[in-house]
């Protein structure tokens, strides 16, 4: 099948910046956003000021604002907010995705539904292909070059991850889409709970506690819900975990720092763990598993209850055996 062609939908940061690793790695590209005036400006000055401001992007991408012309492509990447992708692959229509691959590259689960990316896919466009790339990578590092590493999870990943890679740009082929998905997602709810930690100043050895109790409630939802544990050890697991709860780069670290500080939300930008928290947490209750940083997290972020409560309660559960 060639992968010469690649349709991207939403340019926000990480659609300009995964534009910006397929072009690199020799792919010409068409990024679809919803504003004319950003299909204009992509065209005329190869920048996304909004998103990627001082980044000048590479000329074999090629701005669009309409999505009905999604389907003029070898392959698709969907990189809206996970909210989102239902409304964008509505808009596009199913028939642009069928028979095709399409890389879902949103890290969050959908609330009400509580289905992870490709679910929502499955359900819209059953004829798809579904590809998941995640793992430890700031937009602007990858559309900047700088060296990033992530994994590309989905049937015959390797012909894909060829297609993408480039000097500075590495995906690593891998199978397990409902654990690389789940990663992604529930990393950026652990991330609001290390910012907060921080922002509450607990301390380093606090912060180091929630990240490796995380790692370990991750597991157990992973498995319950029919990924493999294996996949934490790796870019999208260990990896992105460790990125987003210890760099300001991250908006969920910040929105915590924030949460932790007790100062306003505003100006921080997508934080997708505040809307997959829920859903992680009722996922975990569903599944009867034991999930208590989740909790924690949605406690935090209603509102409702102080961060020393908090802490308090978790420190308060019954001694247990580690593993
Ligand atoms: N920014 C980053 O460093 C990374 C982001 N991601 C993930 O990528 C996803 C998107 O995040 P960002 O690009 O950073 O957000 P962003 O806030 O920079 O951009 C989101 C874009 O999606 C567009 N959009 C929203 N609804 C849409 C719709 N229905 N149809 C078409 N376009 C729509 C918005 O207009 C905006 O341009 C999130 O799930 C995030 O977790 C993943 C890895 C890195
Ligand atoms: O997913 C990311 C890095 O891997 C981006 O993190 P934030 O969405 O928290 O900025």
């Amino acid at each position: 099948m060639a992968l010469e062609t690649v349709s991207v939908i939403g340019a926000g940061a990480w659609g300009t910046a995964l534009a910006q690793a397929a072009a690199m790695a020799g792919r010409r590209v068409r990024l679809h956003g919803r504003s004319g005036d950003l299909a204009s400006e992509v065209n005329q000055f190869h920048t996304n000021e909004r998103h990627l401001p001082g980044q000048t992007l590479h000329p074999a991408i090629t701005g669009f604002a309409d999505c009905e012309r999604v389907a003029e492509a070898d392959f698709i990447i969907l990189a809206v907010p996970a909210q989102a992708s239902r409304e964008a692959i509505i808009q596009a229509g199913a028939d642009a995705f069928a028979g095709r691959p399409v890389i879902l590259s949103a890290k969050g689960l959908e609330h009400e539904t509580l289905l992870r990316q490709s679910e929502v896919l499955g359900q819209l466009a059953p004829q798809a292909q579904p590809y998941v790339l995640s793992g430890p990578s700031f937009a602007a590092d990858v559309a900047a070059g700088r060296p990033t590493a992530v994994t590309l999870a989905g049937r015959d990943a390797e012909p894909l991850a060829a297609a993408l890679a480039g000097p500075s740009f590495r995906p690593y082929a891998a199978d397990d889409i409902v654990g690389v998905e789940l990663a992604g997602s529930l990393k950026n709810v652990y991330a609001l709970g290390c910012g907060a930690v921080e922002g509450a100043d607990l301390g380093a050895s606090a912060r180091a506690a929630f990240l490796a109790r995380a790692y370990a409630e991750m597991a157990r939802l992973v498995e319950a819900l029919g990924g493999s544990p294996a996949t934490l050890t790796g870019l999208a697991g260990l990896g992105d975990l460790t990125l987003s709860c210890t760099s300001t780069q991250s908006r969920n670290y910040r929105t915590g720092l924030a949460l932790g500080r007790g100062l306003p939300l505003e100006g921080i930008g997508l934080a997708e763990g505040v809307a997959t928290a829920p859903v992680a947490r009722d996922l975990a209750r569903r599944l009867h598993i034991d999930a208590p940083l989740i909790e924690a997290v949605n406690l935090l972020l209603t509102g409702t209850t102080s961060i020393s409560s908090i802490v308090a309660g978790l420190m308060a559960r019954p001694l247990k055996r580690e593993t």
